[in-house]
């Protein structure tokens, strides 16, 4: 049995996070130095990708400032529950099976504006976070607030310790080189690993003639991860028909059909899928102490031992 869960009515319990993601292999974090580049669609495509290729899957939307994960995935009408035996909030369950948490599950409508401050971000995200039942999962993508600034940083450090590698989405213009060199920065005072760059947009697949523009230049993304010194996972074309799958929630059913887009999102999976795969073979964890039950009645602190 379960009931609807409101994030700011939860009681605060504050179990090790560290402890709560036990049942995950493989925490990837995407971020991007500067809002807007694609640093979603990244997140649910590699989400999607790796749950193409058979892996059970979880998103953590964290970008609690403009949550459009669950629009991807056609899950804006979902809502979180609580399993009242637990007392632990479920995720919603997209596409492939992906399980979701976005705050927009708890926002009153697709159009409010999440107005919170750092300390009550990283509060509400960390009783959040630690009260949600990810089960055992392969693989975890945490999507970031964009920018270098408090609200990433609040939420990263909220995951810190558990994090394997971080992303960094970019688009492939000289101003974004340094922005890059900001978020490896960022990536590493965290002691993520970065995995890679993966620039967005790297090109223009023209709808009309069928060519591709390399409007900001060939290969600057590649550029860009080496004189960052980091890996480079990739390039997304711009594509309208990706978008318009986007719009739509059917970014798996995009990725489904054998495009040269699809075709490039994938290899980015299969890049991060080849780069973690030991952690990824790892044995699944024992599971879980059994968790506290917590009152929905009860005030914080007051939640009862089972
Ligand atoms: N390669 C692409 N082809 C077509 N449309 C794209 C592509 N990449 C992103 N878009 C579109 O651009 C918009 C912004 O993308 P997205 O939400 O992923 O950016 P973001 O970096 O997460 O934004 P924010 O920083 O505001 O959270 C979306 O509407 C998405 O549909």
């Amino acid at each position: 049995m379960s009931v609807k869960v409101n994030i700011r009515g939860q009681a605060s319990a504050p179990g090790s996070l560290a402890h709560v993601l036990k049942g995950v292999k493989l925490k990837l974090v995407t971020l991007s130095g500067k809002g807007g580049v694609g640093k979603s669609l990244v997140t649910a495509s590699v989400a999607l990708g790796f749950a193409m290729r058979g892996y059970s899957v979880g998103i953590l939307d964290g970008d609690v400032y403009g949550p459009t994960i669950p629009k991807m995935l056609g899950l804006s009408d979902s809502t979180l529950y609580v399993d009242q035996k637990t007392g632990r909030i479920l995720p919603a369950v997209g596409p492939l099976g992906v399980k979701v948490v976005s705050i927009e599950f708890a926002l009153p409508s697709d159009d409010t504006a999440v107005i919170w401050r750092a300390p009550l971000v990283n509060q509400a995200l960390r009783d959040f976070i630690a009260q949600v039942e990810w089960g055992q999962l392969d693989v975890l993508v945490v999507d970031l607030p964009p920018g270098t600034g408090d609200a990433p940083l609040t939420i990263a450090q909220s995951l810190q310790g558990g994090l394997d590698g971080s992303i960094i989405v970019t688009i492939p213009t000289e101003i974004s080189r340094r922005i890059v060199v900001k978020a490896v920065d960022f990536s590493r005072k965290l002691n993520i690993r970065v995995a890679g760059v993966v620039e967005n947009m790297c090109c223009f697949k023209c709808p009309g003639d069928g060519k591709v523009y390399y409007i900001f230049g060939k290969e600057a993304g590649k550029r860009i991860a080496e004189s960052a010194g980091v890996p480079f996972l990739g390039g997304i074309p711009m594509d309208p028909e990706l978008s318009h799958y986007l719009d739509s929630g059917r970014l798996h059913e995009f990725l489904a059909k054998d495009t040269e887009t699809s075709r490039a999102i994938l290899a980015v999976v299969d890049k991060l899928a080849e780069m973690y795969k030991e952690k990824l073979a790892q044995q699944e964890q024992p599971k879980e102490e059994k968790p506290r039950r917590i009152s929905l009645l009860k005030l914080p602190g007051e939640e009862e031992e089972e």
